[in-house]
């Protein structure tokens, strides 16, 4: 049976700009079950990467996230933060956004992994590739050191020990062992001549290699949940193969749980269990796979498929969705379905924002839009030209 890890409530993150509040995730809401691979799917600026940085709590002034809860299973963390932080605790559960900022950033590389598009993003430059690897298992190593911490640790580590992990000196500070696990790291990610390799410097590795060693680090920590933020764009075709083969490996052997983001349907397609599909800051859709791919009821999800091409149908004829993602300045949105200027299915109940309605398929499935539970009426579709100016 499945069970969730995070449990993420009407998050909400908004920049505050010069031009004005840009409403780059509003009120998502979704779980994300042990295990398993969830994708984020959706164009360019349609809130993935912010949804990924509100989870990590990484995102940066003039951004904040305004509203919401994270809920993390995490029995240890709950039974330590209960005494000090009630309200965050539901059971097993912890809601991270009510944790201090220090007790949160504990919980990043132990808890919460991240992999971005950029290795540069993750690795010094003038550090070797192997010491910084080793230094994050040597975080990890006194995490889990903590003489407190006599309770088996199957999942969680325990909030005290987290900071003990991040109270350490920083760089220098490096056993052999931890040095040893660096260099098995290197090899688990399949980086030939792991222990060579481990003293050289970044820029010495190439793309592919680098975004190899970037999950190494990744993994030192032992997170719960990786996520992955377009962990394969930036890439040639064949390195991006061989990287989620590599993504694939580990997810089977470790049973990490992964939130695998990119605007690829078909890195998507490969490597998840469930989708949630984005537009204009708004989870549109979610479902699993199958229902997502072969039973999309939302046109944006369709027309997102039909945009893409397919590797086992190279002949497919791709039809872009007309017209533009919208702008996201809170003095620009109106009040209706974000997506019914672009839809080939707009009807005058679309100038409503439409509720979250249950679909066909898996329990899981839903869609924001009226077509999830109304059937197209014709006679109530928009006038061409409606929303031109
Ligand atoms: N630092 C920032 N300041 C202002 N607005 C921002 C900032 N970062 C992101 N945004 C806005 O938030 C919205 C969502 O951006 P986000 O990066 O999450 O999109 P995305 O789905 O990851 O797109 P992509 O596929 O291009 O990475 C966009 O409108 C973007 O302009
Ligand atoms: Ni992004």
């Amino acid at each position: 049976m499945a069970r969730d890890l995070l449990r993420v409530r009407d998050l909400t993150t908004r920049f505050f700009t010069e031009e004005g509040q840009v409403n780059a995730v509003e009120g998502i809401s979704f779980d994300v079950e042990a295990g398993e691979v969830l994708g984020i799917v959706g164009e360019s600026g349609s809130g993935k990467s912010v949804t990924a940085l509100s989870l990590i709590d990484l995102v940066d002034d003039p951004g904040r996230i305004v509203d919401g809860e994270i809920w993390y299973r995490n029995a240890d963390l709950a039974e330590e933060t209960a005494s000090d932080v009630p309200a965050a605790v539901d059971g097993d559960f912890v809601d991270v956004r009510r944790l201090s900022a220090r007790h949160r950033r504990a919980l990043r590389g132990q808890s919460f992994a991240t992999i971005f598009q950029d290795p540069a993003s993750s690795l010094n430059p003038s550090l070797p590739v192997g010491e910084q690897i080793a230094e994050a298992v040597e975080v990890q190593r006194r995490a889990t050191a903590d003489p407190r911490s006599t309770r088996s640790r199957t999942q969680g580590y325990g909030l005290g020990k987290f900071l003990i992990g991040g109270a350490m000196p920083g760089k220098g500070y490096l056993t052999e062992e931890s040095r040893a696990r660096a260099i098995e790291l290197l090899e688990l990610v399949g980086i030939p001549d792991p222990a060579e390799r481990a003293e050289e410097y970044p820029h010495q590795f190439s793309g592919g290699m680098l975004q190899r060693a970037m999950v190494a680090q990744a993994l030192a920590g032992e997170p719960d949940v990786l996520i992955a933020d377009e962990p394969t764009t930036a890439l040639d075709v064949t390195i991006q193969a061989q990287i989620l083969e590599l993504l694939d490996e580990l997810q089977a052997e470790t049973g990490m749980t992964i939130v695998l983001i990119t605007h690829n349907l078909g890195v998507i397609a490969r490597m998840s269990d469930r989708v949630l599909v984005m537009y204009a800051g708004e989870l549109v859709e979610r479902g699993s796979l199958a229902d997502v791919f072969d039973d999309p009821v939302h046109p944006y999800t369709r027309g997102l498929i039909g945009s893409s091409p397919d590797v086992d149908d190279p002949g497919k004829q791709l039809d872009p969705i007309p017209g533009n993602v919208p702008s996201l300045l809170d003095d620009e949105m109106e009040d209706r379905c974000y997506f019914a200027d672009r839809c080939p299915k707009a009807m005058e109940e679309c100038l409503e924002k439409p509720p979250s309605f249950d679909a066909e398929g898996s329990e899981d499935h839903a869609a924001k839009c009226y077509l999830a539970d109304h059937d197209y009426d014709p006679t109530r579709a928009l006038p061409e030209g409606y929303f031109d100016e």
